[in-house]
Parts: structure tokens; C-alpha cells; sequence
């Protein structure tokens, strides 16, 4: 069974956190979902690179990575999923969609109403309750 390493950016602007919606995916249990921008952690890159790229081909944004918020071990019906997800911070709003259908800035308190991908739950909750900025 595949083993993936992904990174993700809960990326703050304002109070506010960037959320973006999946398109369809070949697992049905992923298609739709919110999640955290980022991805998979590609061979000779660091965790904080392969965030860095990742949010520039996704939504042509340069984040900042403040700090290692969470990290969540899933397994889903066909892989196992370690997700590493990092504050980050940046100067605008403004953004590209590139990959994603959606996008959202949310209000902490508010998050609870998206739809997650299943291994984001733990790291939605742990920002509701720990509101780290
Ligand atoms: N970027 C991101 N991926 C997540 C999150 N939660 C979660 O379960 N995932 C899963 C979805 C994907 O299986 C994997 C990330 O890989 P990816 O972004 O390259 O997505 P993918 O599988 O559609 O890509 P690909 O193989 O088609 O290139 O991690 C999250 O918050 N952010």
C-alpha cells in the first residue's frame, strides 16, 4: 500500500484562512473535499520546499512558513497519508486557482461547515480549539 508524505499550508491573512475545494479525483472519497493547499513531498526536496512550490504552481501565491502547526496520520482506503501542515503567512489576499475548483477565505470558527478531505479533520479541529494567531 502506497505510504504518501504530503505537506499542506493553513495559510492566515487578515484572521482569515485560505480554503480550497478539490475537483474530481480518482478515490470518490476525495473528490469535492476541502483541504489545505500543498502536496505530495517530492525525492531530494524538503518538507518546507516542496510547500513553497507547491503553492506557487497551485495558486501562484509566495507564502512565508512560520511553523510546523500538526501532523496527521491517515489511512484511507487506498494509502496511507502522512500530512504535514504548516502556518504560513503572506502579504495579499490574491490568488490564482490553478488545480482547485473553490476557494474560500474562512473564518476559524467557521471551518467546521466545509466538507474536509478525512485526514484534515484532526488539524480543523486542533485551529478551532487552539486558534494559533
Ligand atoms: N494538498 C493536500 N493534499 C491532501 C490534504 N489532505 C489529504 O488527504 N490530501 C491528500 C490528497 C492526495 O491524495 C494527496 C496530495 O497529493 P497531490 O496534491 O499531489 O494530489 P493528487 O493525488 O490529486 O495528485 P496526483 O497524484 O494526481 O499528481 O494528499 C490536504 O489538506 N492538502
Amino acid at each position: 500500500m502506497k505510504n504518501l508524505q504530503v505537506v499542506a499550508a493553513i495559510i492566515i491573512y487578515q484572521g482569515k484562512i485560505l480554503c480550497v475545494q478539490r475537483g474530481r479525483h480518482e478515490f470518490d472519497y476525495l473528490s469535492d473535499k476541502f483541504e489545505f493547499p500543498g502536496g505530495k513531498v517530492e525525492s531530494g526536496e524538503t518538507g518546507e520546499e516542496a510547500l513553497i512550490r507547491e503553492i506557487k504552481e497551485e495558486l501562484s501565491m509566495d507564502i512565508r512558513i512560520d511553523s510546523l502547526f500538526c501532523t496527521v496520520e491517515h489511512q484511507y482506503p487506498d494509502f496511507f497519508i502522512e500530512l504535514n501542515c504548516f502556518i504560513c503567512r503572506v502579504s495579499s489576499y490574491r490568488h490564482t486557482l490553478h488545480v482547485h475548483q473553490q476557494s474560500a477565505w474562512m473564518d476559524p470558527g467557521l471551518l467546521a461547515e466545509l466538507d474536509w478531505a478525512e485526514a484534515d479533520l484532526p488539524a480543523v479541529y486542533q485551529l478551532i480549539v487552539e486558534k494559533p494567531f
